[in-house]
Parts: C-alpha cells; sequence; structure tokens
C-alpha cells in the first residue's frame, strides 16, 4: 500500500480543490506585503512560560518536494525564505513541502527545559530540526503516516522536548508536507505552563467521546422502547461519526491503532463514509421522505451506490485519489440533507424544523474550519474546535427532533388511522380517567355507544374502499356536532364511542339525537343509518367503566332489536344483550 493511502487528513479535504488556489494566492499576496527581512528572533526570558514562534518564523515553499536540510543550512538559502510577519501559518491543500525556520535565544542565567508543540497534527509528514550555529543537534520524523513510536512525547499533538543552554541561540526548521490542508501552530511552553492546558484539552475531548457513548446509549435503550428504525439509523450515524471523529481527533491513533498507520487513513474514510449512508437512512426515515420526490429517491440510490463503491475502493486507492470523489459526495449528501429537511418542512413534518437548525449549526462549525484550514481565518480555539462544537449542537438538536418523534409515535399509537378519532386503547385510558374524575368530582359522565345499520351490507354492495369512506364521513359528523367537553373514539369496527362528561340525562338524549341525524347526514351517496344506545353515571352508580359501557351497549342492542336508526336510553327494565353480563351495581 502506498504511503500516500496512510494519511488520516480530515475528509474536508474535500471542499478544498477549489480553495486551494485562492488561499495560497492571498497567503503569497500577504506575505509579499510583509517585509522581507528576517523576522525577529525569539528572545526567551527568565519568566516566560510561552512563546508563540509563529512571529519568529519565515516560510519556504518547495513546490518539488525535492530541497534537504541541509540545502537550507548554506547561506545564500536565508534569502528564499519569506517572513510569515505574524500572520496564520494555514497553507491550504497543495502538493508543495512547507518549510518554515526561525531562532530562539535563551536570554536567561539558566538552561531551560521546554516542549515545543505543533498542535495541528493531520499531517502525513513532519519533521523537525534543531539547529545549532549550523550543526544539527537533533531532528525528528513523524506525521500521521508514521506509527506513533516516532513522537518523542506519545500524544494527540506534536510535542517535542528541547533544552536551551543559557546564552545559546537555536535554529529551528520544520519541514511539513500533507495531502490535506497544511497548518503550522508552533509554540514552546515550559512543562509547568504546558500540562495544566493539556489537562483542560483531554477533559473537553473527554466530554466530547463522553457523550457521543451516552448518546449511543440512550438512542439503543429508545429503540429498544419505540422500536422505530429512524432510532436505530441513528444509532449507526452516532456509531460511525463517533469514530470518524476518533480518528480526526487523533485519539483512535493514540488508544486503538499507535502502530498501525495504515489504518487510520482507511479507517477514516470507511467510517465517513458509513456515517454518511447512515445520517441519509436516518433523514429519510426521520422526516419519512421515502417516496415523497422522485428525483430525491433516485439521488438517494445513487449516492448509496457511489458511497458503497468509494468505501470498498479505499483500502487499494491512495487517499490522494479519494480526496475529490469523497469531497464530492460529502458536498451532495449534504445537500441531500438540507433537500430531505425542506421537504420535511412542506410537508409540515413536525421535527423537520429542529432538523434543518441541527444542520444549520453543524455546517456553521465546518465552515469555520474549512475556512481555517485554506488559510482565509486563524487558527484559534474557536477555528479548530468548531467541527467538534457544531458536532455537539447537531447531535442535541437532532435528538429533540427524534424526541418528536417519539411523540408522533406515541401519538399514532392512540390514533386510529382511518378515522382519526382515538382508538380502542386510547379510550381504555380516557373512560378510566373520565370515570374516576366523575366520582371524585361528584359529577356525572355519560357514554354514547353508536353502531352504523346495516354496514356489512354497504360493504358487501359497493366494497371495503368505499365502506371505509363512509366510516371516515360518519367519524367526521361525530367530530363537527361533538361539544368542547365530549370525546368520540372507534371503539372497533363500525362501532364508535362518545365520553360525554357533566351533561345531564335530557341534554345526553339531544346528543345523541343530534348525532344520529348528522350520521345520517353524513353520506348522501350512500345513506347510512346509526343506532345509539345512551347511560350515563346519573341514572345509576355504576361500579366501574365497564358497568358504563355494558348498560350503553345494552341501550343499543334495544335499538337495533326495535328497528335500529334510533337513540334508546339505557333503565333497569331493558332487555339484557345476550352477549352482555348484567351490569353491576355497586
Ligand atoms: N369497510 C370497512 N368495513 C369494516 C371495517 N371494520 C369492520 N367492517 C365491516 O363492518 C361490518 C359489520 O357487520 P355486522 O357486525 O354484521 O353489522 P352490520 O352489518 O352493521 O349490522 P347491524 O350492526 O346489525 O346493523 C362487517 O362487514 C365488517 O367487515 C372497516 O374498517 N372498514
Amino acid at each position: 500500500m502506498s504511503a500516500a493511502c496512510c494519511r488520516t487528513a480530515p475528509p474536508e479535504t474535500l471542499y478544498a480543490g477549489f480553495c486551494r488556489t485562492l488561499a495560497t494566492g492571498v497567503l503569497w499576496l500577504v506575505l509579499a506585503a510583509a517585509a522581507v527581512a528576517a523576522p525577529p528572533v525569539a528572545q526567551l526570558g527568565p519568566g516566560v512560560q510561552e512563546l508563540d514562534l509563529l512571529p519568529h518564523l519565515s516560510v519556504l515553499e518547495d513546490p518539488g518536494q525535492e530541497l534537504q536540510l541541509r540545502d537550507l543550512l548554506k547561506p545564500e538559502a536565508a534569502r528564499r525564505f519569506v517572513p510569515l510577519g505574524g500572520r496564520t501559518a494555514s497553507f491550504g491543500y497543495s502538493r508543495s513541502a512547507w518549510w518554515l525556520r526561525g531562532s530562539v535565544t535563551n536570554t536567561g542565567d539558566q538552561p531551560r527545559d521546554l516542549v515545543l508543540r505543533q498542535s495541528y497534527v493531520l499531517l502525513d509528514y513532519f519533521d523537525l530540526y534543531l539547529v545549532d550555529q549550523g550543526r544539527v543537534l537533533q531532528r525528528w520524523t513523524t506525521g500521521d503516516t508514521l506509527p506513533y513510536s516516532t513522537r518523542p512525547i506519545p500524544h494527540r499533538d506534536y510535542l517535542f522536548p528541547l533544552t536551551i543552554a543559557p546564552g545559546q541561540s537555536l535554529d529551528i526548521y520544520l519541514r511539513a508536507r500533507s495531502e490535506g490542508p497544511v497548518n503550522v501552530t508552533l509554540a514552546l511552553y515550559a512543562p509547568e505552563a504546558l500540562v495544566p492546558g493539556l489537562g483542560a484539552e483531554q477533559l473537553a475531548m473527554g466530554a466530547l467521546f463522553g457523550s457521543f457513548v451516552l448518546l449511543a446509549m440512550c438512542t439503543a435503550l429508545l429503540y429498544g422502547f419505540v422500536r422505530d428504525e429512524a432510532f436505530a439509523y441513528y444509532l449507526c450515524y452516532v456509531l460511525c461519526y463517533g469514530g470518524y471523529m476518533a480518528v480526526f481527533n487523533g485519539i483512535a491513533q493514540q488508544h486503538l491503532w499507535p502502530e498501525t498507520p495504515s489504518l487510520w487513513g482507511v479507517g477514516q474514510v470507511v467510517l465517513l463514509m458509513l456515517a454518511l449512508h447512515f445520517l441519509l437512512l436516518f433523514s429519510r426515515s426521520l422526516l419519512r421522505a421515502k417516496g415523497r420526490s422522485r428525483w430525491l429517491d433516485r439521488a438517494f440510490g445513487a449516492l448509496q451506490v457511489a458511497i458503497f463503491t468509494l468505501m470498498l475502493a479505499s483500502p487499494f486507492v491512495s487517499y490522494g485519489s479519494l480526496v475529490k470523489p469523497i469531497t464530492v459526495i460529502v458536498a451532495i449528501t449534504v445537500f441531500m440533507v438540507v433537500a430531505i429537511g425542506i421537504s420535511g418542512l412542506r410537508a409540515r413534518q413536525a421535527a423537520a424544523g429542529y432538523f434543518l437548525l441541527a444542520w444549520s449549526v453543524f455546517l456553521g462549525g465546518v465552515l469555520l474550519y474549512l475556512v481555517k484550514s485554506v488559510g482565509l481565518l486563524p487558527h484559534t480555539w474557536l477555528t479548530q474546535y468548531g467541527f467538534q462544537i457544531g458536532t455537539i449542537f447537531e447531535f442535541v438538536l437532532l435528538s429533540v427532533a427524534l424526541g418528536i418523534r417519539v411523540k408522533e409515535i406515541r401519538q399514532q399509537s392512540r390514533t386510529d388511522s382511518l378515522t382519526g378519532l382515538a382508538n380502542r386503547s386510547r379510550y381504555d385510558e380516557l373512560v378510566e380517567h373520565a370515570f374516576a374524575q366523575a366520582a371524585s368530582a361528584g359529577t356525572t359522565l355519560g357514554l354514547l355507544v353508536i353502531d352504523v345499520d346495516h354496514f356489512k351490507h354497504v360493504n358487501d354492495t359497493h366494497g371495503h374502499a368505499v365502506g371505509d369512506r363512509v366510516l371516515e364521513g360518519v367519524a367526521e359528523s361525530l367530530r363537527r356536532q361533538l361539544p368542547p367537553q365530549a370525546v368520540a373514539s372507534r371503539y372497533g369496527g363500525e362501532e364508535f364511542v362518545v365520553l360525554v362528561p357533566r351533561t345531564d340525562g335530557p341534554a345526553l338524549m339531544t346528543l345523541a339525537e343530534q348525532l344520529r341525524r348528522a350520521v345520517a347526514a353524513s353520506s348522501p351517496a350512500i345513506p347510512v343509518t346509526a343506532s345509539i344506545g345512551v347511560a350515563s353515571t346519573e341514572d345509576h352508580a355504576f361500579a366501574d367503566p365497564r358497568g358504563l359501557f355494558r348498560a350503553a351497549d345494552e341501550a343499543l342492542y334495544a335499538a337495533k332489536r326495535t328497528g335500529r336508526d334510533r337513540v334508546v336510553g339505557w333503565n333497569d327494565d331493558l332487555p339484557r344483550h345476550p352477549a352482555t353480563p348484567v351490569a353491576v351495581a355497586p
């Protein structure tokens, strides 16, 4: 496998093709404007604990990657370096090797033990040389195409220990080359100044990956409860994206595969492609976009093929050759996800707003990182970690969108899909609650059981589809006539129940009569009638909701027996329904 395929530059490389020329042009304009004189030597006084070396560095681009340190140690080579002039050392994407040099002098009277830190590590090759009056004192060759053991201090960042004697002046040369963006962030630290900062960063990383783990666990649990595929896809997305972030941040390299850099690049591509795959499945499932738009469905299918092709190619093709296809796939996926969000918004999907907000925040963070990567923004805490910060907010907002999905699922489980009324299990909950409330408040609860007459005949004559439309019409007519305190449910088949709290007997019978007429008028093309049985806790102290229902059902039975298309109120003298036991008195 080529060395190039072992690199671990981020896939945002991806956006870089078109930015590279622009970034390099801007950089060189800036550099040309800066003074050509050598930058000042960094002075390391006795109290200095931290020293940013960027203002003291000069840069030399080596487009052919031909230069060696010995070429640069020649006196005439000094003129080829251009001072950074206090600008950021972000060189974007290029095939060049970038040489930087600077000098630091210990102006104190004590030797200083220091750590030189390069905090941007996604570089294929990073060579550092310490030179004293033309003599090379120390050389390190590391980078993310080389095993972890090439790092003098095993840490995510490149950390190099060095000692400067009193009055000594050290020249620092470094060479950076990468298929991804090249950023140099060189600074010197006294160990006591560095350690607390590293501790805080480790804590932040722990929080980031801890939140991935927690999110994955919560999503897995939720999936266990709701069994909705959106949660399964989201879980896979969180795991793959978390794995990708672990490689991107150097955590996987440090803790999982320290001596196998060939895995880093391939792992990064595979994890990213899997994350995109599950993201698309999740977005479609969450916003129920499948089948909504033919072109979105086709684009989804084509993208899946491209994602898997690229993933399977990654172990065999150099990363350099994959950068452009990855760029295109990431860009199209982002476009697709936003398009799915907008189509969800148009279809009035409640979760779509949060979904789109999550992506806007995430893309904002990625944009900050990319603009920094191509050298248009300085390397700061916000631009470096914009990606991670955007990710956290994205996951929080997507979880809210999933919460809305749970609410929808709950709602669906209580609603009858044909008529949109409460379903039988929701009725069971409602009647328990209403019965208990009426009992404790000393008010009445009325119950109407409504059954469409000879409905079998409607089905047999016109077919089930027409029968369904008739049932929808009946439900709609009930909904329109109900007073605010009443709730209608579909009990099953062509039978409906209406709970009517706080309503006396005559008003209950009047309402039942209104509903009977409404049903009769609900379907002019296919005339239907309904029989209604009425019972109320006002007439009898029923022991439980089942007693109330049995009474109303007996009244319905009486209505059917006596000719249908009528309302009958329950009383003790009514003949018993053969299928129901006697109503139980307290
Ligand atoms: N179209 C349609 N038909 C349904 C649905 N649920 C139940 N049915 C039909 O409703 C009919 C009920 O028939 P029966 O129980 O014999 O009652 P009926 O014909 O209304 O007669 P009576 O109640 O005695 O007036 C059956 O043909 C069921 O197939 C449904 O969701 N859609």
